[in-house]
């Protein structure tokens, strides 16, 4: 606490300033940078407030970025680089721009005072802002422009907070300059500027490539990883990161009952993918200019992740969406539409619905403490959320913030697993786990709006099966706000674990190469897997689990034959796990609570942002919301 009180002396500075020839009063305390015209009329006085938290950088001269970099380097200016909100319509969240004021000083002494404190605040208050990150861009992703985003919207701010870049695998364009492969991470700090950030760029060249460098490669250095992709792109990461980090702990991954070790490793989405669901419901848009700008000042938000276990064998992980019935059936019709790009999931999704479907199963679930939470709460989890920040408390009760949360863990899940099951059996249109929202452009609220990205639960959604009215009935209420979950057919739980198998007797049709992979995973009857060291058993499962009919080196497992058009609908569906066809039908799956971290602060909430607005001088909201962006 002294330090934090000497940090603040320190700091603070205090002086007249002149942004576009008219005097200011401005000043630094620690937390925030603010200025006001001083011959202003009392009513018309804005302030304009920026938490330290949320400046980009500070330059020496005047700058401008767009539409190119230029520097007009006076000695008695500097130019301030912060976030500037502003409404977006048709999405949940706020778009984050580049905001740019430029300040005149008296002196050149005060002009470097300002440019001192400024840049010492951030370091100081901003731990986790990335120094080293590694990106991966998958260039066949969505309408594949993960490229184009990257280089035009993504590289020059990263390039204006101080990132320099070194390129692995192929020659890559990075800023107008031809960056050569030489093996090592490029040394160079662009002086100047307010942060060092060394970057490593990767464009994969096949399915998997980026989870295999997770794995297996040196991360010595790094803070965080960024994807350039959707959702598939994103899962690859996800499952790099747990899996490196369990295999540095010695954690068995294929143990259901195990704790798993938290990820120290960020992972950052810059969204060019086909439905973009994480991005969306941890940042509420689809934007990569917001994205990026989360990176940069170094935003955590914690998420919860879903084990998916086959026996005692891990199968895969998954944050937004596993479903069986209907969505499954929907990723293995758009597989073979792949060539319509985001649209494929639409027309799937219309074909599926008219074939009308339904399946047989066992739902087992363990459910969540009522007390906490409940999904038909009305609630939905923004950033700050207080449910996610007690689960933070319980789930790491021996941390004193979250900032620590990784050094010490000793509590995490002490009893996530106690609790009496629930068994449902039936015929269902779908059954689906979410460990949040999942909402998406498609489906603003997502399929369960009251979830939380972090409170360690997730939501299981069965819909029993119905007439195909009442379905789409269902179906609508996903892109409305009308609440999904009130009619007669659906049901909701907020649950640790859930256990699904096939009902009664029925056989596993179809599932031939099902059997197949299982037997070359040699499970035993008791459930361990026999052969193979954690790592090549995980792999081996990875590459084999999945069914993208358009990566290289997966083997397409699609189990079932039956077309959309066949007289005789398959009795069996398939799992689809953030996107992936899953190669079993009877999983077991877990819920870890804030297992990973994004560099997000989940969905802003509008309201609050109205009303700082109208007390004017409360932040930056303020100027954001009556500036137009750029
Ligand atoms: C007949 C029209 C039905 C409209 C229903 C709308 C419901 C949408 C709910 C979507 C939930 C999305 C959860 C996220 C899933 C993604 O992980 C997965 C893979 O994404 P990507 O890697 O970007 O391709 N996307 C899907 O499975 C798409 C489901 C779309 C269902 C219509
Ligand atoms: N170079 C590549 N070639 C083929 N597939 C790739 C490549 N890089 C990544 N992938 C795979 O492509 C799949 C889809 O990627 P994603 O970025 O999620 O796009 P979309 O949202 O359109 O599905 C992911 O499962 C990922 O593993
Ligand atoms: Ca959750």
């Amino acid at each position: 606490m002294k330090t934090f009180v000497q940090m603040e002396t320190d700091l603070r500075l205090e002086s007249s300033l002149w942004v576009n020839n008219r005097r200011c009063a401005a000043v630094l305390t620690g937390w925030h940078f603010k200025w006001s015209e001083v011959d202003k009329k009392s009513r018309d006085k804005k302030t304009v407030s920026v938490p330290v938290a949320e400046l980009v950088g500070v330059e020496e001269g005047k700058v401008e970025v767009l539409p190119h970099k230029t520097v007009e380097d006076t000695d008695k200016d500097f130019t301030v680089f912060y976030v500037k909100r502003s409404s977006s319509t048709g999405s949940c969240g706020l778009l984050w721009r580049l905001g740019r004021t430029q300040f005149s000083c008296p002196s050149r002494v005060l002009r470097d005072q300002w440019i001192k404190n400024l840049r010492t605040a951030v370091q100081t208050h901003t731990p986790l802002r990335p120094h080293r990150l590694l990106v991966f861009i998958n260039p066949f992703g969505g309408k594949k422009m993960a490229r184009q985003i990257f280089h035009s919207l993504v590289a020059p701010l990263f390039e204006l907070a101080g990132i320099s870049s070194h390129v692995i695998g192929k020659t890559e364009v990075f800023s107008n300059k031809i960056l050569k492969d030489n093996g090592k991470i490029a040394n160079c700090m662009v002086k100047k500027q307010l942060f060092c950030v060394f970057l490593v760029l990767l464009v994969t060249e096949r399915a998997n490539q980026a989870r295999d460098h997770l794995l297996k490669k040196d991360l010595m250095g790094f803070d965080g990883v960024v994807c350039v992709g959707g959702d598939g792109m994103f899962s690859e990461i996800l499952h790099g990161v747990i899996g490196r980090t369990q295999q540095e702990a010695g954690t068995c991954e294929n143990d259901p009952g195990v704790t798993l070790q938290p990820c120290p490793l960020h992972i950052g989405i810059i969204p060019a993918g086909s439905t973009d669901c994480v991005c969306y419901a941890t940042v509420g848009v689809i934007d990569p200019v917001t994205s990026a700008l989360h990176i940069i000042i170094g935003d955590s938000q914690p998420l919860d992740v879903c084990s998916v276990h086959y026996g005692f064998a891990l199968v895969r992980y998954s944050v937004s969406l596993l479903g069986y019935g209907f969505y499954g059936d929907v990723l293995v019709e758009s597989e073979k539409h792949r060539w319509m790009g985001p649209l494929r999931y639409d027309y799937s999704g219309s074909m599926v619905y008219l074939s009308n479907r339904s399946y047989t199963g066992t739902v087992q679930y363990l459910p969540a403490d009522p007390l906490l939470s409940s999904p038909r709460d009305n609630t939905r989890c923004l950033s700050g959320c207080t449910v996610c920040s007690r689960s933070t408390e319980r789930l790491f009760p021996n941390s004193s913030d979250s900032g620590s949360l990784y050094s010490s863990y000793s509590g995490h899940f002490h009893n996530d697993l106690e609790g009496e099951w629930v068994t449902v059996e039936g015929r269902f249109k779908c059954v689906s786990l979410t460990c949040m929202s999942s909402s998406c452009t498609r489906s603003p609220m997502g399929l369960s709006p009251s979830a939380h990205l972090a409170d360690g639960t997730g939501d299981l959604v069965l819909v029993w099966d119905t007439n195909p009215l009442s379905f789409l009935r269902f179906l609508y209420r996903h892109t409305s706000t009308d609440d999904q979950f009130d009619l007669p057919f659906v049901e909701v739980h907020r649950v640790k674990a859930v256990r699904f198998s096939l009902a009664g007797d029925t056989k596993e049709e179809g599932h031939e190469e099902i059997r197949e992979l299982s037997d070359e995973m040699d499970i035993e009857a008791g459930g361990q897997v026999r052969s193979g060291s954690r790592n090549g058993s995980q792999q081996h499962l990875a590459e084999n689990a999945t069914g993208r009919v358009t990566t290289s080196e997966k083997k397409t497992v699609i189990p079932f034959t039956c077309c959309l058009c066949c007289k005789k609908p398959p009795a069996v569906s398939v799992w689809n796990c953030d996107g992936e066809i899953l190669p079993f039908t009877n999983i077991s799956c877990r819920i870890h609570g804030q297992l990973v971290r994004l560099y997000a602060r989940g969905i802003e909430d509008k309201a609050a942002i109205h009303h700082c607005s109208q007390e004017r001088d409360m932040c930056n909201i303020t100027y954001m919301l009556e500036t137009s962006l750029p």
